[in-house]
């Protein structure tokens, strides 16, 4: 963006982030790293009706919800976006976006590609980076190695990412998270490089 296109100072909006890519890449690892690097960087805790994995919590990591009150917020027109992942509904509450934006905080949303190309059309300001492995061998070994996922889970997550590796190209930033460091650097410049010093 140019200076031209700025809004007049003062009214700047707050920016979204919106970090995409496919499960088991490190988008979690790297956004807790990045938040320590950036601590004015909000989270945007999500909707999901998936079950808690051992040591989440309510409200921290997701916002747990049951399939009913789930098609309820659907319903109330509650969500900036969401989308159906593996068997389960995960989305943005409004509500939970301009916790953070209407204070003025710079955001980061977690999010899948159907969410991602929702965020695209209703927040076009809102940057969006996807993040790829270095290798789909060591996205398998990821998921593996995390010890969340059951084998068909992990399966069915590598099909999905197939379709979601295919559209990194739509993206306007694409950062490999191959050496874990070297990629948190690449997200901080490119926050840092949208909100300023
Ligand atoms: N569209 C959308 N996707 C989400 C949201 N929250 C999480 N996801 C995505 O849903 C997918 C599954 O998330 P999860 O079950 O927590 O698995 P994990 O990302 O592999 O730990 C991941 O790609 C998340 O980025 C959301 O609010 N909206
Ligand atoms: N650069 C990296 N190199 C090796 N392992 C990584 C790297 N980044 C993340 N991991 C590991 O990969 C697994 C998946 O990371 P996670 O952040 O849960 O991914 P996502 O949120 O994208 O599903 C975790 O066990 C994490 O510790």
């Amino acid at each position: 963006m140019g200076a031209a296109a700025r809004p007049p100072a003062g009214t700047a909006r707050p920016g979204v982030f919106v970090i995409t890519g496919p499960s088991g890449v490190g988008k979690g690892t790297l956004i807790r790293l990045l938040r320590e690097r950036v601590p004015e960087l909000a989270l945007s805790v999500s909707a999901t009706t998936r079950q808690a994995r051992p040591g989440e919590t309510q409200g921290e990591h997701y916002h747990f919800l049951s399939d009913e009150e789930f098609a309820r917020h659907v319903a109330a027109g509650d969500f900036v976006e969401w989308a159906e992942y593996s068997g389960r509904r995960y989305g943005t509450l409004r509500e939970e976006l301009e916790r953070h934006t209407s204070g003025g905080r710079p955001v980061v949303l977690e999010i899948e590609l159907q969410g991602a190309r929702q965020v695209r059309e209703t927040l076009p300001d809102a940057v969006q980076i996807f993040i790829r492995p270095p290798t789909e061998d060591a996205l398998r070994d990821r998921l593996i190695g995390r010890g969340t996922d059951d084998a068909e889970q992990i399966e069915r997550r590598l099909e999905v990412a197939q379709d979601e590796l295919a559209a990194a190209g739509e993206f306007q930033h694409v950062v490999v998270n191959d050496r874990l460091d070297e990629a948190v650097d690449a997200l901080a410049a490119i926050v840092r490089g949208t909100l300023g010093p």
